[in-house]
């Protein structure tokens, strides 16, 4: 693989806030965009039953077209609505189950932080709430009441895995959304970046997701971007050592410490997190961790562990396995803690403040 030097591509934009994008391969410049700081009652037939891939065929059967039409129309007009929409359904089914808590905005007045809020979700960008803001809205258009947001959330990652390249899946629907939002919630279960393996696959294990499924789901780092912060430490001073990580292809580093320098680091660049791919939902991620191209130390120690190394191997040989796993993860993924019912949750009518059903 040839690699380029970088370019340093600067871009003002009108509002306050810019992206620079950097890759190793190529230079993109992203399109000037904001970061993130971040029904009605109609009785839904059978509102207790098991959630299924049929759940909405007679209240709405035209969901997936509708969720569909907003998801195709943000993937040409911000295709950073796709991994912005996949982290979000990542973020949000880890507290407190995939109930569209991550989406309550904080009430007016209100000083009790909410979940979008916490520390750990500040760079869920404002793509990924807008997209599921329309989405909703026209859902609400055509059957108003029954679909809940984090049904739509859950469709919504999907369209965009598919969108971006990946496998199209079936999803089950019957999610009701959360009655509670709370920052204090977040901390803990979001998974960091430094984390230990040990530590994943705790964490992992506690939301009912195996070693596999694990390595599985960080496929879907085969695109989007992360910001300097999250992987300075392993270009400079890796576990306290004023070294880089060893772990870290030479050419690689030098182009990360290009963009990222040691002192005076923008908060606002973004490095691909598939240093090959970044735009494509593709199996690139894993070989790029068997070549050190993993960006993140979370990234990378799945290659370095032996308990996971061959899950690596595996995926990065075979896309048609991927695929296949990566669809069965999110779905799983996208049971936890699903609450069902009024008297666990709520079919909001707008999915960032509470109540509707
Ligand atoms: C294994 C533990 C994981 C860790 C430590 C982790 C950490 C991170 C970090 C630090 C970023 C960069 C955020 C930024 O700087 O803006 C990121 C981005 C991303 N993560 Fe993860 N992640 C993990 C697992 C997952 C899972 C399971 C998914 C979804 C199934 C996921 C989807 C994404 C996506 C799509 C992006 C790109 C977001 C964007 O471009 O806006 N991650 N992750
Ligand atoms: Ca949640
Ligand atoms: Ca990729």
């Amino acid at each position: 693989m040839s690699l380029s030097p970088p370019h340093f591509p600067r871009i003002t934009c009108s509002s306050s806030t810019f992206f620079i994008v950097i890759t190793i391969l190529s230079v993109t410049i992203f399109p000037c965009s904001a970061k993130s700081s971040d029904a009605a009652s109609a009785t839904h037939r059978g509102g207790h039953r098991q959630m299924s891939y049929e759940y909405y065929s007679k209240s709405c059967p035209q969901v997936e077209q509708l969720v569909g039409s907003v998801t195709g129309q943000q993937f040409k007009d911000a295709p950073i609505s796709g991994p912005a929409t996949i982290r979000l359904f990542f973020h949000d089914c880890f507290v407190q189950g995939c109930d569209a808590s991550i989406l309550i905005d904080t009430k007016p007045g209100n000083k009790e932080l909410v979940e979008k809020d916490a520390f750990d979700n500040r760079d869920l960008r404002l793509e990924g709430f807008e997209t599921i803001d329309k989405a909703k809205s026209l859902v609400e258009s055509k059957c108003p009441g029954v679909v809940s947001c984090a049904d739509i959330l859950t469709i919504a990652a999907r369209d965009f895995v598919h969108l971006a390249g990946g496998p199209y899946y079936q999803v089950k629907k019957g999610r009701w959304d959360g009655r509670i939002s709370t920052a204090s919630n977040v901390s803990g279960n979001i998974p960091k970046p430094n984390s230990t393996l040990d530590h994943l696959i705790t964490l992992f294990a506690t939301k009912g997701l195996t070693i596999e499924d694990m390595v599985t789901l960080s496929g879907a780092h085969t695109i989007g971007f992360a910001h300097c912060e999250h992987f300075l430490g392993r270009l400079y001073n890796y576990s306290g050592t004023s070294k880089p990580d060893p772990y870290v292809d030479p050419r690689l580093l030098k182009s990360l410490r290009m963009s990222c320098p040691e002192h005076g680091w923008n908060p606002d660049v973004i490095s691909p997190v598939d240093v090959t791919t970044p735009f494509l939902f593709d199996h690139a991620y894993y070989g790029n961790l068997e070549a050190r191209l993993g960006l993140l130390a979370s990234d990378e120690a799945l290659f370095i562990d032996q308990r996971t190394r061959p899950i690596v191997l595996e995926l990065g040989n075979d896309k048609g396995k991927f695929f296949q796993m990566f669809g069965a993860a999110m779905e799983k993924m996208g049971s936890i803690g699903v609450k069902r019912g009024r008297k666990h949750g709520e079919k909001r009518k707008v999915c960032r403040v509470h109540g509707g059903v």
